[in-house]
């Protein structure tokens, strides 16, 4: 296993405000795996190369003009619970119907109301799922391995410097890694990481507000990697802009559940980019 930082030090390096919601998420993280079983040795094999995840936005994005990653998620710490008891399947089988590429599902349970739980029964559906927890230690990709999970989020302004040495503990579990920047300083992380699949989140996580980031510097900075859009996407041409700006994938949460359509949201993002992709 790679040599991880202890989790508690890690979290009181963010430098965040302790009563910043993300703060506040990995405080309660650190609470939550202090009473966790001890963790699992890796069971699958080291990911070599791409993984189902990276592929399916790869397929998804040539063939469509772009690829959605639709998060299940029924609250969040900033908005509390706006989608409290949202079936999963259901929801699950309308992004499937309505062409995702990939689920993104909340494992965090406090704050988001998420569970492992949640990914394994999203194997039914057949698409890769990304295991959207705030990863500080080996114990949630660990998680994140045993709920059958293709992928997990690494977040940059989470991990700084360790974001490599958690990329490697991810992959050595046979784990994608979606690594998640706020700002083009984080860049370097990233790409020692050896990042294939790159996240830009729109939502400054320290102030909640959202900015507009560009494609460019990161394509720059990541010749070969899926670029991802994240957060903030209200309706299907939010995510139509993205995507023509040069993003190979939007993920797109918040909307996708409070749509009383998201098979349809989903069909309407599609609509045209199909044809421009032809
Ligand atoms: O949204 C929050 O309140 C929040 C608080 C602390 C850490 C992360 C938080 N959100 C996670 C996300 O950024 C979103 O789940 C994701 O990017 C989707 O965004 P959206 O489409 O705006 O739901």
């Amino acid at each position: 296993m790679s040599r991880l930082p202890d989790p508690a030090s890690l979290v009181r390096g963010t430098g965040l405000p302790k009563s910043s919601h993300l703060q506040r998420v990995l405080v309660s993280e650190l609470a939550r795996l202090a009473q966790a079983t001890p963790t699992a040795p890796p069971v699958r094999g080291p990911l070599e190369g791409p993984g189902p995840f990276e592929l399916a936005l790869r397929r998804e994005a040539a063939a469509r003009g772009g690829a959605v990653i639709a998060e299940y998620k029924q609250a969040s710490p900033s908005l509390g619970p706006f989608a409290a008891g949202t079936p999963l399947q259901a929801q699950l089988q309308a992004y499937r119907d309505g062409g995702a590429a990939a689920f993104s599902i909340l494992a965090e349970p406090a704050y988001f109301r998420g569970a492992a739980a949640h990914l394994t029964a999203a194997a039914e559906f057949g698409l890769p799922r990304l295991y959207k927890g705030f990863v500080i230690s080996e114990a949630q990709l660990a998680e994140a391995e045993s709920c059958g999970a293709e992928a997990v989020l690494l977040i940059v302004r989470v991990l700084k410097g360790h974001t490599a040495a958690f990329a490697e503990a991810a992959r050595q579990r046979g784990l994608e890694a979606l690594v998640e920047l706020h700002d083009l300083t984080e860049v370097p992380h990233a790409q020692e990481a050896r990042a294939r699949m790159v996240g830009i989140n729109a939502r400054d996580l320290s102030t909640f507000t959202l900015g507009e980031p560009t494609a460019a510097p990161l394509r720059k900075a990541f010749p070969d990697a899926v670029l991802v859009r994240e957060s903030g996407l209200a309706t299907p041409e939010d995510a139509q802009t993205s995507l023509r700006a040069g993003f190979e994938a939007v993920l797109i949460g918040e909307a996708l559940m409070r749509s009383p359509d998201p098979k349809g949201f989903l069909e309407r993002v599609f609509a045209d980019l199909r044809q421009e992709a032809r």
